[in-house]
């Protein structure tokens, strides 16, 4: 076994990219783009250890996917990513790749590999052929290098390099900073950076996304409260009492969010707000149905439709069931065709019969987002 550490930075929020998910959860068939990567590189060499580095919002998301990995909470920056995953690396080498170059070919790997004893830092590194312009005068373009990943680092040596506030672009530059020495190898257009989206052409071995359909369900009951305003699918209505709650107590909102979860596999809404949190006290379910949304788009799904049924014995439900809908289909982000409202009685049997509370049930339907085609 190498006495090496690979290091997958998937910890970004792709704010440059060009599509409605981030890079790091592109669906490749039925796996997402950091799984497809790291599982790749993981069969170039013998590491010792894989870290995968995860958005500290998607850590135990990413959780899900493989027990084979330790996964690390990024920061806010490359270099914050880097050194929270430093802390777990105890080996004598550290390779650090950004899962942005998916296409990185195997002879990289084994070259940095072979060259790791020859400098403090072994850099892949593509020469220019086009004319190089700065600040409108033409340089010597045989002194331009375009610097890419995976850099192979001494640990010592790039962890002392990291004691620092100056946030650097590289591996490399932080350790030529602190006097450390680089070796250039010769890099691979193959590894091209995912920036802003169209660079995905230029990796034609990445497989579309499959045409997987994932349904989740979803299941919330709120006893009334008096003199409280009623919030139930983010509308407010017109009666005397609400729902007692942590939260404004919207039991709709509250079933599609565990819903929209489930489709995803992705846990249940007491993971992402637990009711003991004080921050979540009387807040608008809105807010947190926003915060699911953009969770979902951002780890590569599409919603497809949602269907509700609300079981109420009071309020009545018919005079608000378009208002409610037009209201999360916005929230959802899909068109109202695609939201669908029933309401039922208990018949006046049981609790809901006896008008204390009202529960949702909804089904959700998410597909992966289809990156190929735009
Ligand atoms: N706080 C951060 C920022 C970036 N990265 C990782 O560093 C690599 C290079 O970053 P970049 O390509 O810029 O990705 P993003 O930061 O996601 O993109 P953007 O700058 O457009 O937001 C990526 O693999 C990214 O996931 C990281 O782990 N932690
Ligand atoms: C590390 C890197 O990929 C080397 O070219 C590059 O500096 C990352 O830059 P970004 O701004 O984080 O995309």
């Amino acid at each position: 076994m190498l006495d090496v550490t690979l290091i997958v930075l998937c910890a970004g929020n792709s704010s440059r990219f060009e599509h409605k998910a981030k890079k790091q959860w592109l669906r490749i068939d039925n796996e997402p783009l950091w799984l497809n990567v790291t599982k790749k590189l993981a069969t170039y060499a013998n590491f010792q250890k894989i870290i995968v580095t995860s958005h500290k919002n998607e850590i135990s998301y990413m959780n899900n996917f493989s027990d084979d990995f330790c996964f690390v909470a990024g920061g806010n920056t490359r270099q914050e990513s880097i050194k929270n995953s430093l802390d777990e690396v105890n080996t004598k080498y550290v390779m650090i790749s950004d899962v942005a170059r998916a296409g990185i070919p195997q002879s990289v790997i084994l070259e940095l590999l072979e060259n790791k004893d020859k400098a403090d830092c072994i850099v892949p590194v593509l020469n220019v052929s086009d004319t190089v312009i700065y600040n409108e005068n033409t340089i010597n373009r045989d002194n331009v290098k375009l610097i890419q990943t995976p850099q192979l680092s001494n640990t010592k040596a790039l962890k002392e390099s990291l004691k620092t506030n100056t946030e650097y672009t590289d591996d490399s530059s932080a350790i030529k900073a602190n006097n450390g020495s680089i070796k250039y190898i010769k890099g691979s257009t193959e590894s091209t950076k995912l920036t802003f989206g169209n660079e995905l052409e230029e990796i034609p071995s990445l497989k579309a996304p499959s045409n997987n359909f994932f349904t989740g369900t979803g299941f919330d009951i709120h006893q009334f409260e008096e003199n409280k305003e009623m919030y139930l699918g983010g509308i407010k209505l017109p009666v005397e009492y609400g729902f007692k709650a942590h939260s404004d107590g919207d039991v709709l909102i509250h079933s599609v969010i565990d819903a929209l979860l489930g489709a995803a596999g992705a846990g249940d809404i007491g993971e992402f707000f637990p009711d003991t949190d004080a921050q979540y006290k009387g807040i608008d379910s809105k807010v947190l149905l926003k915060e699911i949304v953009d969770f979902i788009y951002n780890v590569g799904y599409e919603i497809v439709n949602i269907d509700l049924t609300i079981i109420a014995q009071k309020p009545k439900i018919n005079p608000h069931k378009q208002e409610i809908k037009s209201s999360i289909a916005k929230l959802l982000g899909i068109e109202k065709q695609f939201v669908n409202i029933k309401a039922t009685t208990a018949e006046k049997m049981g609790f809901i019969g006896r008008s204390e509370g009202v529960a949702v049930q909804s089904i959700a339907t998410l597909k992966y987002y289809n990156w190929i085609k735009r």
